[in-house]
């Protein structure tokens, strides 16, 4: 059995290196949303020590992932040093014991792959609700903890850049800018989306809907849109049958919704796609944290 802590909204800090004049830390807590105690990271620029309050960058993790292969592998730390801006990268899914996982063992369901969706269906629905844990709980965790301002952007990558469109999507007041590396764009229409939607939120298909960036594009308000910045490998392996960024380009050229999707010749699904054009997102996102 857990320890359940008595107050809410605390957080231990479980590890902390010096990187480019700020700091990268570990934090763990007990999270009411998902039931479970849960780890993110954080990148705090220099800035925070001269008693600044920093924009936030919330980074949301593929399958597989924890909150350290962006922190790890993507190479931002110098420049969100440089640009002032803080890095939030959450866990994949709740986790440890009494959490289900995939009774197959698959690395596309269960822990690593909790999608960003709150879970209707038995046996998830009491941990599986990563769409409020970061919509709600991790914000607020973050803006008692941290120096950070009320300015906030999201990105992610695969999975994650489907919990980043779809969460930017679905809460437009709350963010200046969202992005996505190699996004699950379309996932009612997708292997991985079949199979995860599925399990977390049952066979009708229209409850899917609301967690679809190009469902929600389709039915989003065009008079204040939100700047969206994509980036697609052309050489990845799930481009065709799980990612589809098509079907985003084509709700928004029929919507009339700005989006910015560029193909990237030659590059895979790997983190040194993402490494290799990182600095351009986080530059986006300091533009209309800014603005
Ligand atoms: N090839 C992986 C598929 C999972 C995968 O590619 N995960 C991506 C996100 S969808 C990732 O970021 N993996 C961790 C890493 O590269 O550090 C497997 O079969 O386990």
């Amino acid at each position: 059995m857990t320890n359940k802590p008595v107050q809410s909204l605390t957080v231990k800090k479980v590890s902390e290196q010096k990187c480019f004049d700020g700091w990268h830390r570990q934090y763990s807590h007990w999270s009411e949303t998902l039931n479970c105690e849960m780890r993110f990271a954080v990148y705090l620029p220099p800035h925070v020590d001269d008693g600044e309050d920093v924009p936030v960058l919330y980074w949301l993790s593929g399958l597989t992932c924890t909150d350290e292969n962006f922190m790890q592998k993507a190479g931002a730390m110098r420049l969100a040093s440089d640009l002032g801006m803080a890095i939030v990268a959450p866990d994949t899914s709740p986790r440890g014991e009494g959490v289900p996982d995939d009774p197959e063992g698959q690395y596309d369901l269960g822990l690593g792959a909790g999608f960003y969706v709150n879970a209707t269906q038995e046996p998830w629905s009491q941990h599986y609700r990563m769409y409020d844990y970061v919509v709600e709980e991790l914000p607020a965790l973050v803006e008692k903890h941290f120096p950070v301002c009320e300015k906030r952007s999201i990105s992610g990558h695969s999975m994650g850049g489907h919990g980043a469109i779809m969460i930017a999507l679905r809460n437009p007041e709350s963010f200046c800018s969202v992005s996505a590396f190699s996004p699950i764009c379309h996932p009612t229409d997708c292997p991985w989306g079949h199979k995860a939607f599925g399990a977390y939120l049952g066979d009708d298909q229209s409850a899917w809907k609301a967690y679809d960036s190009v469902e929600l594009l389709k039915r989003s308000n065009v008079s204040n849109p939100l700047p969206i910045l994509v980036d697609q490998g052309d050489a990845d392996g799930f481009l065709a049958e799980q990612l589809k960024p098509e079907s985003l380009l084509q709700a928004s050229a029929e919507k009339g919704y700005p989006l910015s999707l560029r193909m990237q010749s030659g590059y895979d699904h790997s983190y040194f796609f993402i490494a290799s054009f990182i600095e351009d997102h986080l530059h986006f996102h300091a533009e209309h944290l800014r603005g």
